[in-house]
C-alpha cells in the first residue's frame, strides 16, 4: 500500500512528481481550509505545510498515522517540534532552497534604504526632484551585524562579500563559525560596531521581542536594520521610536508581528509605520522567489528520499 501525503498548501509540481516516483500519493490541496484538512490526517503518514498551516499537539494527537512533515520552507515555528519528536515523527525542511532568495532580498532592501529608493521614487512621481535629501549612504566599510548565523544568515554574509564590509555575526546556539564572509561575535559587540543589524533567527520564546525599545536603545551607533526572519522578533513600535529618536536610521521589514493587512490596521502603530518614509515593507516575500519556489520543492523532495517509503 502505498503512503499518502496531503500537501495543504501551494507547493512547485516537481515535489509531487518526484515523491509518486517513490512510491508516496500525494492529495495536492492547496486551497483546504485548515479545519478540513485536519479532520482527514488520520487517514495520512505525511503531510507538506508552509507557514500557515498550525501544526500544534493537539494537531499531532489526531494525526495517529503521521511520520513525517515536510515544511515547503525555513522557519519551523508553526511546528510543535518537540512533542513532533517525541512521536518519532520525521521533520524535514528547506532552507536551502529559499536561503539564496532571502539573502539577496535583504541586500536588495539593504541598498533601497540606503539610498532612499522607495522614498525618492515616490518623490519624483509627486512632481518632487530632491537631491540633497535623497543623498545615499554606501555599503563599503561599513560594520555589518547578523543575528543568527544559519542558512540565511550566512548567505546573507556571502552575498555581501563584494561590497568591503565588515561583517561580524553572532549566533546563540552556535560557536566556531566565523567563516571567509563573517568573523563571529558577540551579541556585546554586534550592539557596540554595528552599522547595519539583520535578523536571521528563528521565532522562539527567546527570539519574541528580541528586538525592543531596551535592545535598541543600546545600540552605540545608528544603524539601518533589516528583518527577514519573522515578524515577532522585532517589536514595530520600538522601531518607529529609533526611527524618531535618530537611532534607526531606516528599517526593512519584510515580516510585521501582525502578517495580513486587515490586522495590521488594529494595531496602534499602523498609521506612524504607513507615513514613515524610513521603513521599506515587503509581504513576507524574501524566500519566495520563483526560483525558490521550484527549488524548495526539489529540497524537499530530495530529503524525503532519503527516508525509507
Ligand atoms: O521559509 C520561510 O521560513 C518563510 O518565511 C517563507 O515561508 P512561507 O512561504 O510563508 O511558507
Amino acid at each position: 500500500m502505498n503512503k499518502n501525503i496531503l500537501i495543504v498548501d501551494d507547493i512547485h509540481p516537481i515535489f509531487i512528481e518526484q515523491a509518486e516516483a517513490m512510491g508516496y500519493h500525494c492529495d495536492y490541496r492547496p486551497t483546504i481550509k485548515p479545519e478540513e484538512a485536519y479532520a482527514i490526517l488520520a487517514d495520512y503518514e505525511g503531510i507538506v505545510i508552509r507557514s500557515k498551516f498550525l501544526v500544534d499537539r493537539k494537531v499531532l494527537d489526531l494525526s495517529t498515522k503521521l511520520e513525517f512533515i515536510c515544511r515547503a520552507g525555513a522557519g519551523m515555528d508553526n511546528i510543535d517540534e518537540d512533542y513532533a519528536r517525541e512521536k518519532g515523527i520525521i521533520l524535514i525542511n528547506a532552507p536551502e532552497g529559499n536561503m539564496d532568495a532571502v539573502g539577496e532580498h535583504a541586500i536588495g532592501m539593504l541598498l533601497s534604504l540606503m539610498n532612499n529608493f522607495n522614498r525618492a521614487d515616490a518623490e519624483i512621481r509627486n512632481g518632487q526632484w530632491k537631491r540633497e535629501a535623497n543623498r545615499g549612504y554606501e555599503l563599503k566599510d561599513k560594520t555589518v551585524g547578523i543575528i543568527g548565523y544559519g542558512f540565511m544568515g550566512s548567505s546573507f554574509a556571502k552575498k555581501l562579500s563584494g561590497f568591503g564590509v565588515n561583517v561580524i555575526a553572532y549566533d546563540k546556539y552556535k560557536t566556531g563559525f566565523s567563516d571567509q564572509y563573517a568573523r563571529e561575535v558577540s551579541m556585546e559587540e554586534i550592539v557596540k560596531h554595528s552599522d547595519v543589524l539583520s535578523l536571521h533567527v528563528p521565532l522562539t520564546p527567546e527570539t519574541d521581542g528580541l528586538v525592543d525599545d531596551e535592545y535598541l536603545f543600546h545600540f552605540k551607533k545608528p544603524i539601518f536594520l533589516l528583518n527577514t526572519s519573522r515578524g515577532k522578533v522585532v517589536k514595530t513600535q520600538a522601531v518607529l521610536n529609533a526611527i524618531k529618536q535618530g537611532k534607526v536610521l531606516g528599517a526593512g521589514l519584510d515580516v510585521l508581528e501582525t502578517e495580513k493587512f486587515p490586522a495590521l490596521g488594529e494595531q496602534a502603530w499602523y498609521e506612524e509605520l504607513r507615513q514613515s518614509g524610513k521603513v521599506l515593507l515587503t509581504p513576507h516575500v524574501a524566500g519566495w522567489t520563483f526560483d525558490s519556489y521550484r527549488r524548495i520543492s526539489e529540497v524537499m523532495a530530495e530529503k524525503l528520499g532519503k527516508i525509507k517509503p
